[in-house]
């Protein structure tokens, strides 16, 4: 089969994803760290994506003063509660209570419902030092900023790194906030190339070696506020259950546009939520697994 490119992207089909076989039926931690004080639902939906896509055990950071809260939403999930600047933002100071669990995740997302990039520049910097080798990190949101900025914070969790940004975030990404994003395929490949990774953008998948695949299954729908952080929970559910990270990101990728085309008949293309997103991936994932 020839190498996918930026010039002809390969499609990711039903097929494809089937043919490289279904990811793993469970396993791992994922920790998701996210949830400033006025986004703490943020790392509700990514957890709860990366439960569904198999992750055994989650852990969720968010400010102390959203911790209790969010652990009686997401019983399933054991909560951690980070300390907060003066912003609402999750302070820099929240390197100290992650360090451990960084060390013994599966795999970490970070960014959901982060708000200020200086104060998550400066946590990164310390943390991603901190994560253990081998483990995947997913950057998202204001993450995603802080590294547009300054790339070398990622460079720790080079060859392990997946972002998943919104066309915003794509523009941070590139180091060029000011200029919307017009090809995606373009600046999923500039992207990866530049932070040497994995990149989900708007339904295009680049690696940091050139490849590049394309879903055409997603639609407006998928555009609905929070739907990124179930995109990135669900990267995070796979890549702990040991995916490869560019076939994490078409799978997920994948099963987030079907888990949208699911919904249509119920809440048309104009009435998504992102949590109902949630209840479809298990039913997609088993259509996906068994043909
Ligand atoms: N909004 C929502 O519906 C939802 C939000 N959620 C969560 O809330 C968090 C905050 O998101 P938000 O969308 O509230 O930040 P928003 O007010 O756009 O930005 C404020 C200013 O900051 C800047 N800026 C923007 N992005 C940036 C970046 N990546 N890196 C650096 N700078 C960036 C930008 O400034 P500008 O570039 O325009 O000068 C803008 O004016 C986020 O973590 C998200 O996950 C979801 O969980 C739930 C749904
Ligand atoms: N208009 C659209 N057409 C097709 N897919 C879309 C559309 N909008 C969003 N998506 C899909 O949903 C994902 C998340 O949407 P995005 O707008 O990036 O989320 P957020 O702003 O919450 O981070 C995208 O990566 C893409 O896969």
């Amino acid at each position: 089969m020839p190498k996918p490119n930026r010039s002809d992207p390969t499609p990711i089909t039903s097929a494809l994803l089937r043919e490289w076989g279904p990811p793993g039926t469970g396993n791992g931690t994922v920790l998701v760290v996210g949830g400033a004080r006025r986004a703490p639902g943020a790392v509700l939906l990514s957890g709860i994506a990366a439960l569904r896509t198999g992750a055994v055990t989650l852990q969720l950071a968010v400010v102390e003063r959203h911790a209790s809260a969010l652990g009686l939403a997401v019983p399933e999930a054991l909560v951690v509660g980070l300390p907060e600047a003066d912003s609402g933002a999750v302070s820099r100071d929240a390197a100290d209570v992650l360090a451990d669990l960084v060390a013994d995740a599966d795999a970490v997302v970070l960014g959901p419902g982060l708000t200020d990039v200086d104060e998550t520049g400066a946590l990164l910097e310390k943390l991603l030092p901190l994560v253990a080798e081998d483990t995947p990190v997913v950057l998202d949101a204001f993450a995603l900023g802080a590294i547009g900025t300054h790339p070398e914070l990622a460079e720790p969790v080079h060859g392990r790194l997946l972002l998943t940004p919104n066309t915003v975030e794509a523009a941070y990404l590139l180091g060029r906030p000011e200029d919307p994003v017009e090809d995606f395929v373009d600046a999923a490949v500039e992207i990866a190339e530049r932070h040497r990774a994995v990149v989900s953008l708007m339904g295009v998948v680049a690696d940091p070696g050139g490849q590049v695949w394309r879903d055409a299954t997603g639609h407006v729908g998928l555009a609905t506020s929070g739907s990124g952080d179930v995109l990135a929970g669900l990267v995070g559910g796979l890549l702990a259950c040991a995916v490869d990270p560019a076939r994490a990101a078409c799978w997920a990728g994948h099963a987030h546009a079907m888990a949208g085309q699911r919904l249509v008949p119920r809440t048309g293309l104009t009435g998504m939520l992102a949590r109902e997103l949630l209840d479809e991936v298990p039913l997609v994932l088993v259509e996906l697994r068994m043909g």
